[in-house]
């Protein structure tokens, strides 16, 4: 599939590693759909887009909520009058242990908000929204890729019990959906980032960061644009579907 004049929708574009590939895929000529819960960053986010070059529309969806997403995507439809392309980024982190206990007595637990609050968004908001793409592509007669992102957590990660479950269930996801859509010309992917470099690591303490990055194989955080050229080559290799591509530097949980 060639970028230029594709159209691809990105959930979470409006910061992080969405807006992210949103940019460096406008450079490249695509026409982006980016959707978020906050109109002020996608504001932001659509303009990034055009001072790459490429045209950019915003979005303000909550990708856990069915009415919205089955909404927002009739909407880029009717906007762009096709879609090609879906990534599914949007994602949140609740982190804790299951059960803590000090000298015998337990002292925290995950609560089922918790639980179900990085379900809801992690892994129930990309089964509606890759749902609901795949519906408008296969009516518009679209061929194109969906891309779930998932994270090297789902091979499971201490302390995240709920965002482990959701990322192995998106990746989960990649080789079912491939299968069932093949036949609509869709390919599906996931991408299984490490850690990479985000506002949120930026605040890190050197020390915490140093720790951090000695245990990645090439001594070094990934940055948002080793993500967006993954994704970008998903979405130009007609031949790739069904897999996951990990991009971690070598980093295995
Ligand atoms: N940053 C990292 O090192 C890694 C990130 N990932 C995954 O990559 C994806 C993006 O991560 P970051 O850019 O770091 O996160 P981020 O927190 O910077 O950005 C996530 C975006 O998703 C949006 N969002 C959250 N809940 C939403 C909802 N219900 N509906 C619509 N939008 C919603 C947020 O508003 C935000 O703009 C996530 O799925 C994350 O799990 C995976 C591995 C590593
Ligand atoms: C533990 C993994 C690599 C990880 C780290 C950080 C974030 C984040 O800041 O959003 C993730 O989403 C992760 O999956």
């Amino acid at each position: 599939m060639k970028l230029q004049d594709s159209v691809i929708a990105i959930t979470g574009g409006g910061q992080g590693l969405g807006r992210a590939m949103a940019e460096y895929l406008a450079a490249k000529g695509a026409r982006l759909a980016l959707i978020d819960l906050m109109q002020d960053k996608l504001d932001d986010a659509v303009a990034a887009c055009q001072q790459a070059g490429g045209e950019a529309r915003a979005y303000v969806c909550n990708v856990a909520r069915e009415e919205d997403v089955e909404k927002t995507f009739a909407a880029i439809s009717a906007d762009f009058g096709q879609l090609n392309g879906l990534i599914n980024n949007a994602g949140i982190l609740r982190d804790g242990l299951m059960v803590k206990a000090k000298d015998g007595e337990i002292t925290k637990r995950m609560s089922l908000a918790e639980w179900q609050a990085v379900i809801d968004v992690n892994l129930t908001g990309v089964f509606l929204c890759g749902r609901e793409a795949a519906t408008q592509m296969i009516q518009n007669g679209d061929q194109g890729a969906i891309i779930n992102i998932s994270s090297i957590s789902r091979a499971g990660n201490m302390g995240q019990s709920n965002y482990s479950s959701a990322k192995a269930g998106v990746a989960a996801l990649v080789p079912v959906w491939a299968k069932e859509l093949a036949r609509y010309n869709i390919r599906v992917m996931g991408i299984a980032p490490g850690f990479i470099e985000t506002e949120m690591t930026a605040s890190m303490k050197p020390e915490a960061l140093e720790k951090m990055t000695a245990g990645i194989p090439l001594k070094r955080m990934g940055k948002p644009d080793d993500i967006a050229s993954a994704a970008a080559f998903i979405f130009e290799n007609d031949y790739v579907s069904g897999r996951m591509i990990e991009v971690d530097g070598a980093l295995r949980l």
